[in-house]
């Protein structure tokens, strides 16, 4: 598209104040990584700011009714604004709205029509209002099937046809023009059922597409500690709520549930051709019914229990391999192994023969209703109240109405299937995000920032002890804070709250005087730069790895921060080579210093104003530390810095170290002079000196 990126941003700041929407405007005007907004990028933010919107062009119907004003972006040309005022479309032009035609435009020019702005409201029935989004879709399937079962009736018509006019009638003349009759009813009847089968696909590959969608946004923007609470077990079963409505909507079974309601002419036609004699088929689809509900209860009962165990087994496993492996202790996992897997397979089978059971019953009770029909009818034939073409028609539709009434019954259990994973997406749809609440302050890019940490206590768990408790102290902009104390004492859960992704059920963190709550999340996060005690190494080139943090960072860029973070003698180690596969045959086993290098170079390459560093010197040579110091030392003043640590070197260099103790904060401050310390021997709180000694050298 053409319309530059630069100026999207401003088009789209006038779109949010025109909507009425001025601090979402605001916000987007004062996140710096919008500069390049595109397409891709408006269509998320519209998202992120729960506004509905549809893209299309300028022929659609609907932007007749379009209430809110929209944004119309040309091929070659800038963008604007339209709103409708009547009939009339007008453009906004400086500060004034001058009347356009749209009709004049070029049909590739993208219109972002506004459909709905955000409401506080929660929907209750998420999945039906996502459902009637794709309405446009129903009505070309409700006449292609309506199409496809009345022509469906042409065979058993020409089948009487020629028995009754043609063998009964003698007229063997008019056997031609039934053929071909009978041939161009089968080939609209082919065509019309291929068409459906394809916009059946389509709507349902679409609808399960923004499902997933919808439902892996939401999962990113869960906080930290409920996802982590819920289990990935979980997620990965929402994600796969939206693959159990494709396969309900567009598998082999979706479009005979489609004509289960278009029955109904079948048994009209039978109606029409032997009166009564509809009765036989209608009471044996209530014997039909009724025999499938004892059945599926019968199904049902044996349906399998223990895959959810089985696979929770399996988690288990990959995530405990290491200490399995290093204990040597297979033989109680293998037996419990086989003993998931045994009972797995028994109800596996059980299951499948109730099934196979299922399936047979049914299959007869269609032949008996034929059968039935075929008695019944040949009294009428005798009575010559019907023909015999008439009840051979009958009969050949009869399998048109038990059929699909098979099928519905079959899918009894993918319905309930289908009922439940609604029910649950409709829930899903109702749980708070970190973006159910207005956050919509943006940090200051161009200076340290200040920190506020007030009564801060957090618990992972509700029973479990606080791993933080009561913390309080504060950080001027532009310190070198170090955080200090045992292992466990919290220091990782401290750097985890001041970057906002872990929420304290006591306390807060302020930034500038501002709760952190207030800040827009995923600019928040852009600014601050955060690196982990653990290397964090995706499947990827060094540079990927590093760019990750600043998507259009230079070469010489990456190389700079590699160096800065002291992994220079890394970086010489693999050839200078920026393009080399970290997770590849020869680098999969990277040591956790030289992960180390990587966390810290896509911290220093983002020039934040806020570093939060989690034990950034694990044992490294004396040059790469020396080098990390000075770029530490570098960044006092222009960056406020927190990091933990149980190097004593780089402690020493800390403007404050803040010292923890099973989460509460034993000692705040500057470092105490080494003589005065001496002399004056404080007895309430250890020195941080004396703390950071007695840790343990081994963490990560
Ligand atoms: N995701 C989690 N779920 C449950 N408990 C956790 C989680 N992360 C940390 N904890 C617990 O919270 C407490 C503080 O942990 P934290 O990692 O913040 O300490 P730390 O001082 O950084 O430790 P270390 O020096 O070993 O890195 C510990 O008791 C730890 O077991």
């Amino acid at each position: 598209m053409s319309t530059t990126e630069l100026e999207l941003k401003p088009l789209v700041v006038d779109l949010f104040q025109q909507l009425g929407l001025y601090t979402q405007a605001s916000n987007i005007a004062n996140d710096h990584n919008n500069t390049d907004l595109n397409t891709l990028g408006l269509s998320r933010l519209l998202k992120k700011h729960q506004i509905g919107f549809s893209v299309t062009n300028n022929t659609a119907k609907n932007l007749h009714l379009s209430i809110h004003p929209f944004l119309v972006i040309p091929q070659n040309e800038p963008g604007f604004i339209v709103r409708r005022q009547g009939h009339v479309f007008e453009a906004l032009t400086g500060n004034q709205w001058q009347s356009i035609d749209l009709t004049q435009l070029n049909d590739t020019a993208y219109i972002f029509l506004i459909e709905s702005l955000p409401t506080t409201r929660k929907n209750v029935n998420a999945f039906a209002a996502h459902m009637s989004k794709r309405t446009k879709w129903y009505r070309p399937v409700f006449w292609l099937s309506l199409l496809s079962s009345i022509t469906g009736l042409a065979v058993p018509f020409f089948t009487m046809a020629v028995y009754d006019r043609v063998i009964g009638g003698q007229s063997p003349a008019i056997l031609p023009s039934i053929a071909l009759g009978g041939l161009l009813a089968v080939g609209i009847l082919i065509s019309t059922r291929l068409a459906r089968a394809q916009i059946l696909s389509t709507t349902s590959n679409r609808f399960a597409r923004d499902l997933s969608e919808i439902t892996f946004y939401r999962l990113l923007h869960m906080p930290l500690m409920v996802l982590s609470r819920v289990g990935i077990s979980n997620h990965i079963a929402r994600m796969r709520n939206a693959e159990k409505v494709r396969m309900l909507l567009s598998g082999p079974g979706g479009g005979g549930l489609v004509d289960l309601p278009f029955t109904l002419i079948a048994l009209f036609a039978i109606m029409f051709l032997s009166g009564w004699l509809v009765l036989v088929p209608i009471g044996m689809l209530m014997l039909y019914y009724l025999v499938m509900q004892v059945l599926n209860k019968y199904v049902q009962a044996a349906s399998p229990t223990i895959s959810g165990e089985y696979q929770n087994a399996m988690s288990e496993l990959s995530k405990n391999l290491l200490q399995l492996k290093a204990a040597g202790d297979t033989e109680a996992w293998q037996t419990k192994f086989i003993r998931q897997s045994r009972e797995n397979s028994r109800q596996n089978f059980l299951y499948a023969k109730r099934n196979g059971l299922n399936a047979a019953v049914a299959h007869s009770l269609s032949l008996f209703t034929a059968l039935i029909t075929v008695f019944t009818g040949i009294f009428l034939v005798l009575d010559q109240t019907i023909s015999p073409g008439a009840l051979i028609a009958c009969v050949m539709m009869i399998w048109r109405i038990t059929g699909p009434a098979q099928l519905a019954f079959s899918s009894k259990q993918k319905f309930t299937m289908m009922d439940i994973a609604v029910k649950q997406f409709d829930r899903f749809m109702q749980a708070s995000t970190e973006q159910s609440e207005l956050r919509l302050d943006t940090p200051d890019n161009t200076k340290a920032p200040s920190l506020a940490f007030q009564h801060l206590t957090l618990r992972y768990k509700a029973e479990g002890e606080a791993a933080l408790s009561g913390v309080t102290f504060d950080v001027e902009p532009g310190e070198l804070v170090a955080i200090i104390g045992p292992n466990a004492c919290g220091k990782s859960t401290l750097l985890l709250s001041a970057l906002g992704v872990l929420e304290a059920q006591a306390g807060f963190v302020t930034l500038n005087g501002k709760n952190l709550k207030q800040y827009d999340t995923e600019i928040f996060r852009h600014w601050a730069a955060y690196s982990p005690s653990q290397p964090d190494i995706f499947p990827g080139t060094l540079a990927e790895n590093i760019r990750i943090a600043k998507p259009k960072a230079s070469d010489k860029e990456i190389i700079d921060a590699l160096i800065k973070a002291g992994g220079e003698s890394f970086f010489n180690s693999i050839n200078n080579d920026l393009s080399v596969d970290l997770l590849g045959e020869n680098n999969a086993m990277l040591s956790a210093i030289e992960g180390s290098y990587i966390n810290l170079a896509r911290a220093i390459i983002k020039q934040s104003p806020l570093m939060l560093l989690d034990e950034p010197l694990p044992h490294r040579n004396p040059l790469s530390k020396a080098t990390l110091i000075e770029t530490l030392l570098n960044l006092k003043g222009k960056s406020t810095v927190l990091f933990t640590s149980h190097d004593q070197e780089l402690i020493q260099h800390a403007d404050k170290v803040i010292v923890l103790d099973k989460g509460a904060v034993v000692y705040a401050g500057p470092i105490p002079d080494k003589a005065t310390e001496t002399s004056k021997k404080p007895d309430t709180t250890e020195s941080p000196s004396t703390v950071a000694m007695q840790e343990s050298p081994t963490n990560g």
